[in-house]
């Protein structure tokens, strides 16, 4: 069935609903009170059923509790009674016997007077007849036995019963075992049954005027029968409650008590006429053998139609191998039982009226709750129904807007890329494939990190997302990587989008690619930062670099060198060969500057014959010139433009900063001027700005110019320093120490040409000159006989760096004819500092070779104490600096005194440089130092005067 829903019928259904449900629910609690009244009434009457059967269970076990009590009584009394009968029995037969002996004794003879006991006693009967006197004399013949008189005067010594006991010994011991006499068991044939043994006891007592033993006995089993016969009696007559009785069987069936058939009792149950009868004895002897227990069962009457139930407790009595049954009607309780039921049910029917009542009251309320909270429903239900409406209305708009969203996403120019919170992407549209050459079903999934570009650190990644998470958005430039690996540029925008509680749900990336802004930025840049014609960097870009130079310059403590130059002559070119020449010219100058810069170099046109290069990283202005030299000698080279073969040179002008300006454009203006100097001097040359240090300048390209030709000229010159041992005050030592005599000109001392000889290498050939001529020297003074002394020779950085230069050191004192030993090799501090491998190996090397090490200046460098552990050092100079003050400076005898200290601990020799006065030798003397150098021994000396002053020594 289809339901038809409008507004009204909604109600209805509602209403109708709810009716039903309300009534369903009323019926369902008036049936549940209904089912709970009547299972409570069950659960009365059970348990008050169950409470009377117990009661009368508890009734009839307390009934046979008190019948077994009473049985047991008379069981255990059997025993007693027969043994007095017995004791009493025997008592009158001794009487008889002692009354006709005390009378007869003496009158007749004694046989006589035994015959008259024994025939007085024959006769006595007792016990239901039974009972009987017998006599035996104490050697077991019996002498009367009233039942067997054939026995007499015959010996029953022998006699035993089917258990082998010996029944005269037996009565003769009991005779015997005190003076009243004593009783005997053993077993005798029952005067009905010949046939079976049954247990007997008999009491004797010994007759002693003739030594008889004189007694009666009965059967034990004759007696109990006796005794349960009376105990049966008894409940015949034990009544208890209205209907209570004992029935009693036998274990072998026999019926022994039945109050109600007394016609049965003696019959056994299986001859009783009614099969429910034999059935209830069966059941009650089978229950009996089980141990007992209750039991209930059907009882009619004989000739009555009534059926009684009974209850019986059966219990077996082994005593008498009897069963007892305690019985009682179950009548006797059914009324009790009945009235409570009675009174249970009228409790339940009283209250069913107002059950009912309550049912119709809470039905007749559901309903008119049902109605009004119908109505009530009914009304929230437009309510809802208008707001979804409304909802809908919204929705329908709400679709437009996603319509009008998807168009946007699917139309727009811009990439669009979403992903969820974890930064997978879920969608992009059509411009992000166009952009990115990225498929959507490529790129789902994945996370955005695909299209790094690996331009960016990793920090400038970690900082967009930071930012996106305080702010919720980031934009900015970013380079990223297309398909097909080409990196763009692209302007990129992204948003969180969060849920109304907060959790973000979404991050949106728009962006758009800039590859051609950033293309026509890139000429535009061009066009204004660089020359068109040369494609250099114009004066613009070189400010820009020129200043960020100079601000890294300060930092690292360097220098920046402009070399403005320009081309002698270049109008004349321009104006005979033609703007087009001039302008290859120019585009070939270019190039060839280009080549000779490095890469943090710039190389910059200012503009028509004019261009600049910049150095950078400068340490001394000197640096600047083998650029200088090197633009000329490039330029140098004829130019070929078509069928032109163009010489050309330039004129340079150099500045430095910070030397000459602090600034870009004054280092250009004084360039230039220094160019426009260069070009009077006569062109194809270079001028530094200012006249200082083109002096300084000048002179150093003098001194380099000249050490290039110094050995080859034979200039260089060896000066020897002694080295005395402060202890012996005798010379011990020397260092070589080495003069420059250029031909034309005056002695120049090594702090002038050292430098300039490192900065060019040149040091390298003139170390080793120094090197071979001091050995040679050494080993000319051992000739002349003078003392074995050592000889230190300075070898600079350079030197150390080269690969063969403990080769060379071998070979000179090997030349020499010298042990390593005597060779001394001193390293200034700056050694320690260098990490250079190749310095190292070369130190180790020398070590290997056998030479000593001397470590020079110490203490003025920057060398910690951790240096010396690392290399093997032999020897230690003090520098001169901290002896020259020695005997006016405290700190500086603290000084000395810690490093000679020091030096002990490591094993090294010290030596003090400059000493200049006995008062400083003293106080050395006193901290420990072992040799002294300095002008007060002697200056550097030629090699022949310090000959002479080993052999004055010598001669002293
Ligand atoms: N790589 C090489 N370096 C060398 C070589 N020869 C010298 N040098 C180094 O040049 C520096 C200057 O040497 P020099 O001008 O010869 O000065 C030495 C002494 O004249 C000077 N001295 C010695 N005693 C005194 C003194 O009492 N007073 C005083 N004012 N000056 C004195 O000290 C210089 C020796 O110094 P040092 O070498 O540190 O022992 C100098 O640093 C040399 O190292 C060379 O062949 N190769």
């Amino acid at each position: 069935m289809k339901l038809e829903l409008t507004d009204r019928n909604l109600q209805r259904y509602h209403l109708t609903g709810t009716l039903v449900v309300v009534v369903v629910l009323a019926l369902a609690l008036a049936g549940s009170l209904l089912w709970i009244g009547l299972t409570e009434y069950r659960q009365i009457t059970q348990r008050f059923e169950q409470a009377q059967q117990k009661r009368l269970h508890d009734r009839l076990q307390s009934e046979m509790d008190a019948a077994v009590g009473y049985l047991d009584f008379l069981q255990a009394r059997t025993g007693m009674v027969l043994r007095k009968a017995l004791q009493e029995k025997t008592a009158m037969a001794f009487q008889i016997a002692t009354a006709i002996h005390q009378h007869e004794h003496g009158r007749h003879p004694e046989a006589e007077v035994k015959r008259l006991i024994l025939e007085a006693l024959r006769p006595q009967r007792f016990f239901d007849d039974r009972g009987y006197f017998f006599v035996r004399d104490l050697q077991g013949n019996g002498l009367l036995q009233p039942l067997n008189p054939e026995l007499e005067n015959t010996s029953l010594w022998d006699n035993h019963d089917d258990k082998g006991h010996f029944i005269t010994r037996g009565l003769i011991a009991a005779a015997r075992s005190s003076e009243a006499g004593g009783f005997s068991s053993y077993r005798w044939y029952p005067p009905d049954n010949r046939l079976e043994m049954s247990d007997k006891l008999a009491y004797v007592r010994l007759f002693a005027p003739y030594g008889w033993a004189m007694g009666t006995g009965d059967y034990l089993d004759l007696w109990h029968a006796a005794r349960l016969k009376e105990g049966i009696e008894r409940l015949r007559a034990w009544k208890f409650g209205d209907t209570g009785r004992f029935e009693v069987l036998g274990l072998d069936g026999q019926i022994l008590l039945q109050p109600p058939s007394p016609g049965d009792e003696g019959k056994n149950y299986r001859q009783l006429a009614s099969p429910e009868e034999q059935d209830i004895q069966r059941r009650m002897l089978a229950l009996a053998n089980e141990g007992g227990g209750l039991m209930e069962y059907a009882w009619r009457r004989q000739g009555s139609d009534i059926v009684d139930t009974r209850s019986a407790l059966v219990q077996r009595f082994a005593s008498w191998n009897i069963v007892l049954v305690a019985t009682l009607s179950s009548r006797e309780i059914q009324a009790t039982i009945d009235a409570e039921k009675a009174s249970a049910w009228a409790s339940l029917s009283s209250r069913l009226p107002y059950a009912g009542l309550v049912a119709v009251l809470a039905i007749l309320g559901a309903i008119l709750a049902s109605a009004l909270f119908s109505r009530w429903m009914i009304g929230l239900l437009q309510g809802y129904k208008r707001d979804l409406d409304a909802h809908a209305l919204a929705l329908e708009q709400k679709a437009g807007e996603l319509h009008l969203a998807g168009h946007v996403f699917e139309s727009s120019n811009e990439g669009i890329l979403i992903t969820d919170a974890e930064r997978r992407i879920l969608a992009v549209n059509p411009a992000f494939t166009a952009i990115s050459g990225y498929r959507a079903e490529e790129v789902v999934g994945k996370q955005p990190d695909l299209l790094a570009s690996g331009k960016h650190e990793p920090d400038f990644y970690r900082s967009m997302w930071q930012t996106i998470r305080e702010t919720g958005s980031w934009s900015g430039e970013i380079w990223n990587q297309r398909r097909d690996g080409s990196v763009f540029p692209e302007l990129l925008q992204i948003t969180t989008v969060r849920s109304a509680g907060g959790e973000v749900l979404h991050y949106v990336g728009t962006f758009l690619d800039l590859t051609e802004r950033k293309e026509a930025e890139d000429r535009i840049r061009q066009l204004a930062e660089f020359d068109p014609l040369t494609g250099l960097p114009n004066r613009s870009l070189l400010r820009d670099r020129m200043a960020q130079a100079m601000a890294r310059a300060e930092r690292e403590n360097r220098r920046v060198a402009a070399l403005v130059l320009d081309l002698d002559r270049f109008k004349t070119i321009n104006d005979s060969l033609g703007h087009a020449i001039g302008d290859q010219l120019l585009q070939g100058v270019a190039a060839r500057l280009r080549q000779l810069v490095r890469h943090s170099d710039t190389v910059s046109r200012m503009g028509g014959d004019e261009f600049v290069v910049a150095l950078t990283g400068l340490e001394h202005p000197a640096q600047a010139l083998p650029s200088a030299r090197k633009i000329l000698e490039a330029l140098a080279a004829p130019f070929q433009l078509g069928e032109h073969e163009l010489l050309i040179t330039p004129s340079i002008g150099i500045a430095l900063y910070p030397d000459n300006a602090g600034d870009p454009e004054t280092l250009l203006k004084h360039a230039e001027a220094a160019m426009y100097h260069a070009k009077n001097q006569g062109r194809n040359t270079f001028q530094f700005f200012t006249p200082e240090f083109n002096h300084w300048v000048t002179e150093r390209l003098r001194i380099e110019n000249g050490l290039r030709h110094a050995l080859a000229r034979n200039e260089m010159r060896l000066h020897f320093q002694p080295q005395v041992s402060l202890a012996t005050r005798r010379i011990v030592g020397c260092e070589a120490l080495l003069r420059w005599q250029p031909t034309e000109g005056e002695l120049v001392m090594p702090d002038r040409f050292i430098p300039v000889a490192e900065e060019t290498g040149l040091i390298v050939p003139i170390g080793h000159w120094v090197l071979e001529q001091a050995c040679r020297q050494l080993a000319r003074w051992d000739a002349e006989g003078g003392a074995p002394i050592r000889m230190a020779v300075n070898v600079a950085v350079p030197q150390l760096r080269q690969p063969d230069f403990v080769d060379s050191v071998r070979q000179a004192l090997q030349q020499a004819g010298l042990a390593p030993g005597r060779l001394e090799i001193e390293v200034t501090e700056s050694v320690l500092l260098d990490k250079d491998e190749r310095i190292s190996r070369t130190l180790e090397g020398l070590l290997a070779l056998g030479t000593k090490l001397s470590l020079d200046d110490f203490g003025t460098g920057y060398a910690s104490l951790s240096y010396l552990r690392n290399f093997r050092f032999d020897v230690l100079k003090i520098d001169r600096s901290f002896v020259s003050e020695l005997h006016r400076n405290e700190a500086d005898i603290k000084l000395i005194r810690a490093i000679i200290s020091i030096a002990r601990d490591l094993s090294l020799q010290t030596v003090a440089e400059g000493v200049e006065s006995e008062a400083q030798l003293e106080i050395l003397q006193e901290l420990g130092c072992n040799l002294g150098q300095g002008y007060h021994f002697s200056r550097p000396v030629p090699a022949d005067q310090l000959g002479e002053l080993m052999r004055g020594e010598r001669e002293a």
